[in-house]
């Protein structure tokens, strides 16, 4: 492309792609100088252009020293906005092409997303961005981060859309929204999960953290979309003024536009009435626990706000794919509950809590988990206090420590906990196989904080790692001692409705 199309007063030159990272410039390509926490994208000029840049967006003004001769430079007020804007026509405005699902909040983004993936699919071609994958056709590529920055981003967007993908679910993280990630994006549909705790680290308080959630509604969604809300969420007031699209509602506790009532919890699948412009539909799905309940009540809104019909999306949802490592079920015919998960905030801990003192009834709750290293420190404690209040038996392990010692943050989480019983066992596959070899008939085991990650950050980055779902079907069929006792106790199908 020409960079006169992307710069108005700009020479003619061939550009051959957009960096902002000056050590993977490529010859011919254009960089920009961005602001960072560490850095500042001005400080590496001379190695971009170095590297090949032949063309250098800044917002500062540049000394001659600082200008080294090989490239044009192109003075602007905001280098962030410069770049999104300069991505969308480079990349030929892919989003606009596609029918856009942005899917906020702190917990329950991939769960939506792939759900709205999932049965969006049966109607058009459709892709997904997020934490577990970017997936479009028959590609499956293993993400970074959830929300990829902004030319990565719509790179892939642009291949989606010469894949021939009609509509894209793509999770939008808080990060994502305040570096201005999605900014060369306007969405048809954004959706908010819910704002509990979580992030701080990063945003510093619980009023930026949601400022950066809300621009999604206030920014990014296209005034003629719309916005769904969880009516039950205490952010949805806020939301619902600031919103420059009309607004759909749905919850549990509240009058709202989609209403799942009489909602019963089973081990293995939900039931509840979905209650829509005052006509009752039952609704029956493999998903389990209540804050699925929410998640798909979003998802169906999302849908059938898009022109899906609610028969085609209820059919659906009665039997979807796993979304991997969220409340992934492990059974392998043992008579105990194995469950993994990727709850990794107070809030996704203590509804996984709950969920398995629910499942495990008078029997045994064994959880194994840790903590983030460089991460937020504060919720470690949290933690500890959450699992003291609903679990028997508690395992401490690592849970990408980077170059954190896991005993001093199980330390960390162990003052939280008064009664119940612990252990530190820093190896976690040796702490799941412990977990999987003391749970008798009846019990259940939650796997938590990993979900299906097939790696560990340690010191260096990214280690290999087996991953705690694979991890527990090879203790259960090496290491159960029940796996081939008849049981007669358990009733797996017992139901219970949540409180
Ligand atoms: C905290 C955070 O979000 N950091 C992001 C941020 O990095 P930064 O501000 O530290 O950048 P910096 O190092 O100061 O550099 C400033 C600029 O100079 C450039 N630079 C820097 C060094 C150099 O030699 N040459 C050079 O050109 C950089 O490319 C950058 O443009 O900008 C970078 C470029 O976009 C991101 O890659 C980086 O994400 C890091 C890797 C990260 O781990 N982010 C996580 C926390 C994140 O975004 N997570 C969210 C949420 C996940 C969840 O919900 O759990 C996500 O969407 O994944
Ligand atoms: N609606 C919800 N409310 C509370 N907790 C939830 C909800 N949905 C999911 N969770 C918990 O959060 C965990 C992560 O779920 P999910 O991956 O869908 O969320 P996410 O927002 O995409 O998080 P991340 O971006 O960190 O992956 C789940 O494994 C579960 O423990």
């Amino acid at each position: 492309m020409r960079l006169s199309k992307l710069f108005k007063n700009a020479p003619t030159t061939n550009v051959t792609g957009l960096c902002f990272d000056s050590r993977k410039v490529q010859p011919g390509n254009v960089y920009f100088c961005l602001p960072g926490m560490t850095h500042d994208g001005h400080e590496f000029i001379k190695q971009a252009v170095e590297k090949g840049a032949i063309c250098i967006v800044h917002s500062k003004e540049l000394k001659p020293e600082e200008m080294p001769v090989g490239a044009i430079y192109i003075r602007v007020a905001d280098t962030v906005d410069a770049m999104n804007q300069a991505a969308r026509i480079f990349y030929s405005k892919p989003s606009d092409k596609m029918l856009m699902y942005g899917i906020t909040g702190t917990n329950g983004k991939s769960t939506i997303a792939n759900v709205i993936r999932n049965i969006r699919n049966k109607k058009e071609p459709t892709g997904y961005i997020g934490t577990i994958a970017i997936e479009y056709g028959n590609v499956r590529l293993q993400p970074d981060l959830t929300t990829p920055d902004a030319l990565f981003l719509q790179e892939k967007l642009s291949e989606m859309v010469r894949h021939g993908m009609k509509a894209c679910a793509l999770e939008v993280s808080s990060h994502g929204l305040a570096q201005r990630r999605v900014d060369g994006i306007n969405f048809d549909v954004a959706i908010f999960t819910n704002l509990t705790y979580d992030h701080l680290d990063y945003h510093g308080t619980m009023k930026s953290y949601f400022e950066a959630k809300s621009l999604l509604f206030s920014e990014r969604v296209k005034p003629t979309g719309k916005s769904i809300l969880n009516i039950d969420d205490a952010c949805f007031e806020k939301l619902q003024r600031i919103s420059q699209a009309p607004v759909i509602t749905y919850g549990i506790e509240h009058e709202c536009d989609y209403r799942a009532i009489n909602v019963q919890i089973l081990p293995k699948q939900s039931k509840f009435d979905l209650v829509y412009q005052g006509k009752t539909y039952p609704v029956v799905t493999n998903l389990v626990a209540t804050y699925n309940v929410y998640n798909l009540l979003a998802a169906i809104a999302a849908l059938h706000e898009t022109d899906m019909d609610l028969d085609v999306i209820l059919e659906a949802c009665k039997n979807l794919p796993q979304v991997d490592g969220r409340l992934e079920q492990i059974d392998m015919g043992q008579p105990f509950h194995v469950i993994v998960d990727f709850a990794h905030t107070p809030d996704g801990m203590k509804k996984m809590f709950q969920f398995g003192r629910q499942i495990a009834q008078t029997h045994k709750l064994i959880s194994v988990f840790g903590s983030a290293g460089k991460r937020d420190v504060a919720k470690r404690k949290v933690f500890g206090e959450l699992a003291d209040q609903y679990c028997d038996y508690i395992i401490l392990t690592e849970d990408d420590p980077r170059d954190e010692d896991p005993a001093v943050i199980a330390d960390q989480i162990e003052e939280g906990i008064e009664s119940s019983n612990h252990v530190f066992i820093e190896d976690r596959y040796e702490a799941i196989r412990q977990a999987i070899e003391s749970a008798n008939p009846g019990d259940c085991v939650l796997l938590l904080g990993k979900g299906d990650e097939p790696y560990i950050y340690r010191e260096n980055g990214r280690a290999p790692y087996k991953g705690d779902n694979v991890i527990a079907k090879e203790c259960i069929s090496k290491y159960c001692r029940h796996i081939n006792e008849a049981v007669d106790d358990v009733n797996e199908d017992e139901s219970f409705i949540e409180e």
